[in-house]
């Protein structure tokens, strides 16, 4: 295979700011970055922006078979030729993950991975968060900013505490896997990054997902007020919260993800 950079020069791939692309190019990164998920050889991979397909090309060393999923235009024919390397094993969709019904893309549960502009991934992971349980994908791999991995992976009581903690712990477990500088990508963007890996967990009996985001949304909307001020619109939630014993002096990043699982089952 030809090395990346050339690849990137032949196909003219200079980084776009609009399409939120920042390029990895070390291979021995991107190895590590696809052993995340653990032993991918022979499963389904649903890579959403591979761009030139640093990553693309790891998952595909590791033994998967990857339908992969790219807004920008210019990258389909470089994906296209990597493709020609591992036949059978690469299928490339041109469009707006947004937008793509991913399920009905597999077979099976495929392991999800993805390198994404921040926005993109964060509306991703908070759909892919809220589908049927159990999920449709395996694992979730994701590169963030480490400031919005810490905000998945955040305990209570923690400044990054909130709803899309809430989100993430109530029925998967999400980590940190593995930090990455700034310095790994081209062109290197402000911040520091991380990949979150998220297993999905038995989602806890009679809660209603939309129950408990309505709680989260009520508490953190106000999370430096007490409970009793911010959850007063919530129809019977401090009734709930008396009868749980949970104090309403309390502030929204005090009430652990059990917490806020057993009051929404009472409103549920
Ligand atoms: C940060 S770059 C990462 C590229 C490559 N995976 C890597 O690690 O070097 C993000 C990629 O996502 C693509 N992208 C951005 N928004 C997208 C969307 N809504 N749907 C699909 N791909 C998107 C960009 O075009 C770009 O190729």
């Amino acid at each position: 295979m030809p090395p990346l950079r050339e690849v990137i020069r032949r196909h003219g791939l200079s980084a776009s700011k609009a399409l939120g692309q920042n390029f990895l190019f070390d291979h021995q990164l991107l190895a590590r970055i696809a052993r995340v998920p653990g032993d991918i050889a022979g499963a389904e991979v649903f890579e959403v922006g591979p761009g030139p397909g640093g990553l693309t090309r790891a998952l595909l060393e590791a033994g998967a078979s990857v339908t992969a999923v790219e807004r920008d235009r210019r990258c389909i024919p470089a994906l296209a030729e990597l493709g020609d390397f591992f036949p059978g094993k690469l299928a490339v969709i041109e469009g707006d993950a947004l937008e793509v019904d991913a399920p009905a893309l597999f077979q099976g549960k495929p392991h999800v991975v993805a390198n994404l502009p921040y926005n993109v991934g964060t509306a991703l992971l908070i759909g892919w968060l809220s589908t049927a349980w159990e999920p449709w994908w395996a694992s979730l791999t994701l590169m963030f900013q480490k400031e919005v991995a810490e905000r998945i992976v955040a305990p209570v009581g923690s400044e990054s505490y909130g709803r899309l903690a809430v989100l993430a712990q109530w029925r998967s477990t999400p980590r940190i896997a593995m930090t990455v500088h700034r310095s790994a990508f081209t062109p290197p963007p402000k911040v520091m990054s991380a990949v979150v890996h998220i297993v999905s967990a038995a989602a806890p009996d009679g809660v209603r997902l939309a129950v408990l985001e309505g709680l989260t949304g009520a508490a953190f909307g106000q999370r430096r007020k007490m409970l009793r001020q911010s959850l007063k619109g919530v129809p019977g939630a401090l009734t709930a919260m008396e009868q749980l014993g949970i104090e309403s002096s309390r502030r929204a990043e005090t009430v652990s993800v059990a917490e806020y699982v057993a009051l929404a089952r009472a409103l549920s």
